[in-house]
């Protein structure tokens, strides 16, 4: 594999088990989510999900995705409850999309794949960092929401209006203001197993939080999200899509509803 990972074929997610053997491990990310096999479970708790918008610093293209970044310095932007105990504090989210409408989430239900998904890293604060949490089995919760072709999203519209300032790798600009809560679906039903980064380094510290209802997201806002590049600035061009690892091995894992 080339040095840098990616999700071309020569340093895809097939290739990524040569510098990352946990790719092989039994709690990897994503899944496909079989509603039929989970377990109802009465003792998990609705989510609580206290977003601070003065919290969000700015919007970055890293080179897999864009990613909004928060300051976690304090408990002002937090996920509490839920299949989790303790507080947990917003570090960035993130999304992952296919080169067309019918692929790019990286969980599936049933085996059907949605355009996009919706990751919101959070880390525990048991840890003094979030790079000490996402060693730990249970130092990360990643909430992830399905979008699904419908009306236009507003809220994700903010987002692609800031894209002239990252189309390629490294560029950064403030991003402030930002409300996350108004990327959530109305219903915060979810799934919930224990799994991992679904990108390297792949560490095994995730506890997934899946909603169940997805957002919505226009096919010409979708083509938006298509316009980002993965190379950087004067490097030849590669449109930043498919930027998802499929399902892994459930590896006799419980997945757990929080609804009937
Ligand atoms: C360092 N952080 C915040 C992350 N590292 N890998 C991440 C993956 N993209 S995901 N999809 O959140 O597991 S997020
Ligand atoms: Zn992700």
């Amino acid at each position: 594999m080339s040095h840098a990972w990616g999700y071309a074929a020569d340093n895809g997610p097939e290739k990524w088990c040569d510098n990352f053997p946990i790719a092989n491990g039994p709690r990897q990310s994503p899944i496909d989510i079989l509603p039929g096999d989970a377990s109802f479970d009465g003792g998990l708790k609705p989510l609580s999900l206290k977003y601070d918008p003065s919290t969000c610093l700015d919007i970055l293209n890293n080179g897999h995705s864009f990613q909004v970044t928060f300051v976690d310095d304090a408990d002002s932007s937090t996920l509490t409850n839920g299949p989790i105990t303790g507080t947990y504090r917003l570090k960035q989210f993130h999304f992952h999309w296919g080169a067309s409408d019918d692929k790019g989430s990286e969980h599936t239900v049933s085996g059907t794949k949605y355009p996009a998904e919706l990751h919101l890293v959070h880390w525990n604060t048991k840890y003094p960092s979030f790079g000490d949490a996402a060693s730990k089995p249970d130092g990360l919760a990643v909430v992830g929401v399905f979008l699904k072709i419908g009306d236009k999203n507003d809220s994700l519209q903010k987002l692609l209006d800031a894209f002239s300032g990252i189309k390629t790798k490294g560029k950064q600009t403030t991003f402030s203001g930002f409300d996350p809560a108004t990327l959530l679906p109305g219903c915060l039903d979810y799934w919930t197993y224990d799994g991992s980064l679904t990108t390297p380094p792949l560490l095994e510290s995730v506890t997934w939080i899946v909603c169940k209802e997805p957002i919505s997201v226009s096919s010409d806002q979708m083509a938006k999200f298509r316009s980002l590049l993965f190379s950087a600035e004067g490097e030849a061009e590669c449109c930043m899509v498919d930027n998802y690892r499929p399902p892994q091995p459930l590896k006799g894992r419980p997945v757990r509803s929080s609804f009937k």
